[in-house]
């Protein structure tokens, strides 16, 4: 079974998950990782308690040794970043998990034919229940598709898309969890404000959670769940006509297409 060496380029929280779920679930691919920091170095300290990686704040020193070059850098720091890796790659996996940032800039930035792929995850790879997307540069051979399945697979599923499609997704499945803690935030509030104490209503709202994310996982459809919810001249009316008359529909459409514009944006 063929393993690879991974350098990880970003200490953040991201990188943790990624790097975490790969030596949790994927231990057999493994070579070894390397993970570097540009600044934090008590970072850098506390990964290498915590995990059986090796830490460095010179990727010169492995970059020429490593299969695969994950970047989990923020998006604006990496123009900075590809220019002093473009002279050092030759032909390792290039991978990024930055937001707007699509194959384009990592195809013209680095050398001609380097492989690079895009993956764009979200928090629960810190559990290893990301959906992951991802999509792949026009030098990626089927051993460098492997290399980046085993990556995804450390985190949860994955799904290859169109370029677009990341772009496009980004907000559905990288950032809507921001959304929905925000949603459960609000339902905790509020339960408090009627003296509900705060354990409670974390476990009241995180069941509720779990088991109408349950029933959707059965494969049942979210209109006819919601309308079973919604018992004829009962109360929920009361509260869905409320969320449509303020614009439920339209601010949710208006948050995606926001965060999918700021992506973007990003790298402009
Ligand atoms: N947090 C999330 O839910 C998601 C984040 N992402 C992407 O992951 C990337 C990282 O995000 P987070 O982990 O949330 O941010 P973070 O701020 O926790 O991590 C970024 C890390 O990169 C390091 N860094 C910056 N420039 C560097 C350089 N030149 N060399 C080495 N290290 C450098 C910083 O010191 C920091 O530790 C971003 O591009 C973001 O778009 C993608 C999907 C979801
Ligand atoms: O907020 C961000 O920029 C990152 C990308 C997607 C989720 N979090």
């Amino acid at each position: 079974m063929k393993r690879y060496r991974v350098l990880v380029i970003g200490a953040g929280r991201m990188a943790e998950a990624i790097f975490a779920g790969l030596l949790r679930t994927q231990v057999e691919y493994v070579e070894g990782i390397v993970v570097t920091n540009r600044r934090n170095a008590a970072r850098l300290v506390e990964i290498e308690e915590k995990y059986d990686v090796t830490v460095t704040h010179d990727w010169r020193e492995y970059i020429g040794s490593v299969d695969v070059v994950l970047l989990s850098v923020l998006p604006q720091d990496h123009r900075e970043l590809l220019t002093e890796l473009a002279p050092h790659i030759r032909g390792q996996l290039v991978i990024t998990v930055a937001a707007g940032i699509g194959l384009g800039l990592l195809e013209e930035m680095l050398p001609a034919n380097t492989p690079v792929a895009w993956v764009m995850p979200n928090t629960a790879s810190r559990i290893g229940e990301s959906i992951s997307l991802y999509t792949c540069g026009q030098h990626v051979s089927p051993a460098h598709r492997r290399m980046l399945e085993v990556i995804v697979a450390g985190i949860g599923e994955a799904v290859e898309c169109t370029e677009e499609q990341v772009h496009n997704l980004t907000a559905i499945t990288g950032s809507a969890p921001a959304f929905l803690y925000l949603f459960t935030e609000v339902l905790e509030e509020v339960a408090q404000e009627y003296g509900v104490k705060p354990e409670m209503a974390r476990k009241l709202v995180v069941q509720m959670l779990f088991g109408s994310v349950a029933m959707l996982q059965q494969g049942e459809e979210p209109a006819k769940l919601r309308d079973d919810v919604t018992t004829p001249g009962g109360v929920t009316a009361a509260g869905i006509e409320v969320l449509e008359k303020r614009g439920f529909h339209d601010i949710l459409r208006q948050t995606i297409y926001a965060t999918n514009a700021r992506a973007r944006e990003m790298m402009d």
